[in-house]
């Protein structure tokens, strides 16, 4: 279970996240959903550790994730932020490199890995040369490659064609589904994902301003994207 209790993270300047409390059980989805600049990507950055948060902390199965990343993160997918460092490599050597960072990572994995995001025909292929949903597809592959029990996704289908989003999104609902895994995914396509998550958090100008399960929002919304608008007109002092 990942726990995030009071995560704040202010920039110079007073921008990014304030106080997000989120909680996300095994086979639960939570989508932040927030406009540009509304802090979702601070808020994965510091959940994973890889930014210090200024307050507060994100705990998996109760252990402080950037106390005890040695203990969380091989727990832990994530893909957040800026593609490969490695262009010059083939996709398959790509996955390579980092299987070496986990143990009992072997070849039947890695192709099985390769298999799961639509990638083993373009193995051989390196990554500058791939397009930007290609490129999404292998970053998808690295996150998915130990068989995370948590998977952190930022905008991870952001420049895929709609069969992409949809062979994606089908693809991490069935590992959903088999395995327990939960998602914590930001996205702007909430139209794409809104039959998948289990929890929605809005997130405005670097607040948490709202939550609810699906189930919640269907009691009143025709869908979570019409939930997230009343929840944005709120904020803007304008009519819901
Ligand atoms: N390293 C940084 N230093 C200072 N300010 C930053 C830094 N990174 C982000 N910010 C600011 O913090 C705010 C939140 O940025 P963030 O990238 O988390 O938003 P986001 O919700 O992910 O946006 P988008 O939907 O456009 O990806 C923005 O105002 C951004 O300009």
């Amino acid at each position: 279970m990942l726990e995030v209790i009071d995560l704040t993270k202010v920039y110079p300047g007073g921008r990014g996240i304030q106080g997000l409390n989120l909680t996300v059980r095994s086979g639960e989805v939570a989508a932040l959903l927030g406009p540009n600049g509304a802090g979702k990507t601070t808020a994965l950055q510091a959940m994973a550790g890889w930014i210090t948060a200024s307050r507060g902390e994100a705990r998996w199965n109760g252990v402080s994730i950037a106390d005890r990343p040695e203990l969380t993160r091989p727990h832990m997918g994530m893909m957040i932020g800026e593609p490969s460092p490695y262009p010059y490599l083939k996709g398959c050597d790509y996955l390579r490199v980092y299987s070496k960072l986990y143990p009992g990572i072997d070849e039947a994995r890695i192709q099985q890995t390769l298999e799961l995001v639509g990638m083993s025909k373009h193995q051989q292929l390196k990554i500058r040369k791939y397009s930007t949903g290609m490129k999404q597809r292998i970053e998808l592959g690295r996150a998915l490659l130990h068989q995370p029990k948590l998977l952190l996704l930022d905008e991870p289908f952001s420049g895929m064609d709609i069969e992409g989003r949809r062979e994606m999104t089908a693809m991490l609902r069935s590992l959903v589904a088999e395995t327990g895994m939960s998602i914590i995914i930001s996205s702007h396509q909430v139209h794409e994902i809104e039959d998948w998550i289990t929890h929605a958090y809005i997130i405005y100008e670097g607040k948490h301003v709202d939550t609810a399960s699906t189930p919640q929002i269907r009691e009143s919304f025709a869908s979570v994207e019409e939930y997230y608008l009343n929840c944005t007109a709120k904020e803007r002092g304008g009519a819901a």
